[in-house]
């Protein structure tokens, strides 16, 4: 059974190498792995990777969220497979072909493939912003229907809100990952986030991993923020919340 830190991915969003490198060398064993995306990739590229994780650094999560046709988004996935990722994502709303274009990608590298995790529904919208996209449905009805769509495209699991998690464990299986941002502890801000719980509160409901960035990373002080959220999930569990999620 994995601890309930070890599930913690801290998000480093930042621009800046030696910034991403403090905040990964600051959160170092407090949680179980960091998050790479689309800020840091973007202005530091692959060698940038290297950099902050290092040969023998934390599991770490390459969130590119990859959204295009499938033989443009299987490439993306091949070209990342020598940064050894734990994970990449893509967005389940590419549909089935992009979806298994990704898998397929991934299997290339063998056992030390990255899962593939699909996008739900932005943890940053609601039922009132997917009705101005054109998609007139409740959130949580549209995260369902994406995530079997994600199960039958073969892809390992998906990243979805908190709210969302018991429906999906119930719907996906156990084995199905449920990789779960939007993870606020009460004393933190909820910035642009719409749909989120406390990190407790996710882990009772059955996620397996939380991605915790701006609570730990804009704290005066990351290496406590993380150990505060680290002990405040041991004492739910200790508490009787009956944390869950795949071991
Ligand atoms: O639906 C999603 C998908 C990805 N994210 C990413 O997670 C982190 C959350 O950071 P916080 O500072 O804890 O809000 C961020 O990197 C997002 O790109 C998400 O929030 N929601």
């Amino acid at each position: 059974m994995m601890s309930a830190a070890s599930r913690i991915f801290c998000s480093i969003d930042t621009t800046e190498i030696d910034a991403a490198r403090r905040l990964a060398a600051q959160v170092n064993g407090a949680v179980g792995g960091i998050k790479l995306g689309l800020e840091f990739f973007s202005a530091q590229g692959p060698a940038g990777i290297r950099a902050v994780v290092g040969e023998d650094g934390p599991p770490l999560f390459l969130d590119l969220k990859l959204h295009d046709i499938p033989n443009t988004v299987g490439a993306g996935v091949r070209a990342a497979l020598p940064l050894a990722p734990a994970f990449m994502t893509i967005h389940s709303s590419g549909g089935p072909a992009m979806m298994r274009a990704a898998a397929e990608a991934a299997a290339s590298a063998g056992a030390k493939r990255p899962k593939i995790l699909a996008v739900t529904v932005l943890t940053s919208l609601d039922d009132a912003d997917l009705a101005k996209v054109g998609q007139a449905v409740p959130v949580a009805d549209q995260v369902t229907r994406l995530a079997l769509l994600a199960k039958e495209s073969g892809v390992d699991g998906v990243v979805c809100s908190p709210a969302e998690v018991a429906a999906l464990r119930a719907a996906c299986g156990p084995d199905f990952i449920l990789m779960v941002p939007g993870i606020r502890p009460v004393w933190a801000a909820a910035n642009d986030q719409k749909r989120f719980t406390t990190p407790a509160q996710a882990l009772a409901a059955g996620a397996d991993h939380l991605v915790i960035g701006r609570p730990i990373t804009a704290s005066d002080d990351p290496a406590a923020a993380a150990r505060r959220i680290a002990a405040e999930i041991a004492d739910a569990e200790i508490g009787g919340a009956g944390i869950g999620g795949a071991a």
